[in-house]
């Protein structure tokens, strides 16, 4: 399989008053065409300012990002980004949010109207399509950006804890929508989450990082697919799966507590 995304020898460090604060050292990765990976880590360890240097969002102080073998300079189309905190338009109804992407690209209004309605309906928004972000639970703010970054079809998407602020039912039942619509798609994701039972759950790979990006544990997820969100936690594979990853995780906490001290 080619790698999608190439992450090579990125480092990124930001300056706090005098002092360097080294996020991401020396960082090497490659994502595959049509895989799911996680990326897990404790709190601060630089997830999302690896997924903005791979969106393009945020320069890196040393090394490259290639996405299919071109050095990533600027965002690009075919990459879809979810981040942590939505950014829905607040005068803006769901459906002239979904379709906000496709308006920016020129796409006329009917074209634009009838490929929202669709996703729309894909997240489970149907019959709310009229209403303002201001008027939805945490949980249809959600589906309503999940929706808004699917309409223009983006070859890889990247994830940064879409489910995180979210009950563990509604977890559960988005964890769901995205594998099917990962299954049916042969979409590329980089999800990041605090949770390795998510993690579990929809990766291919899941990577443990620990402090300033160090990759403590790239584990494959020998799971079947499809999974079954609900019910794959019950299975002795998962658990023995968990446990690794847990210890992986405990590595990372405490390499990042020696370097605050
Ligand atoms: N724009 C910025 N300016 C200065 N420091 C930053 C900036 N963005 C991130 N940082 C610092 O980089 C470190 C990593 O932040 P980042 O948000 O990437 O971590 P994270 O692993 O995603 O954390 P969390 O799981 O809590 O979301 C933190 O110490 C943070 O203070």
């Amino acid at each position: 399989m080619n790698a999608v995304i190439r992450i090579e020898g990125v480092s990124k460090s930001f300056l706090h008053g005098q002092q360097e604060n080294v996020v991401l050292a020396d960082m090497n990765l490659e994502i595959q065409q049509g895989s799911f990976v996680v990326i897990v880590g404790p709190s601060g360890c630089g997830k999302s300012t690896l997924l903005n240097i791979v969106a393009g969002l945020l320069p890196a102080s040393a090394g490259r990002v290639y996405y299919q073998d071109q050095l990533m300079v600027a965002p690009r189309l075919e990459i879809g980004y979810l981040t942590q905190k939505d950014t829905l338009m607040p005068w803006r109804s769901v459906e002239r949010n979904v379709e906000l992407p496709l308006e920016i690209r020129g796409i006329g209004r009917a074209k634009r109207g009838s490929i929202a309605s669709e996703l729309i309906g894909k997240v489970g928004l149907k019959g709310y399509e009229k209403l303002y972000p201001r008027q939805l639970s945490g949980g249809m703010l959600r589906r309503a950006s999940l929706a808004r970054m699917l309409c223009t079809d983006p070859e890889t998407l990247l994830m940064d804890e879409p489910f995180g602020a979210l009950d563990a039912q509604l977890r559960l039942e988005l964890q769901g929508e995205l594998l099917r619509l990962w299954e049916t798609s042969g979409k590329t994701v980089l999800f990041v989450t605090h949770d390795i039972e998510e993690a579990i759950v929809l990766g291919d790979r899941v990577v443990v990082l620990g402090s300033a990006g160090g990759v403590i544990l790239d584990h494959t997820i020998e799971l079947a697919r499809p999974r079954d969100a609900g019910r794959i936690r019950f299975q002795s594979q998962f658990v023995e799966i968990h446990q690794r990853l847990w210890n992986a995780l405990m590595v990372a906490r405490s390499q990042q507590q020696e370097v605050a001290l």
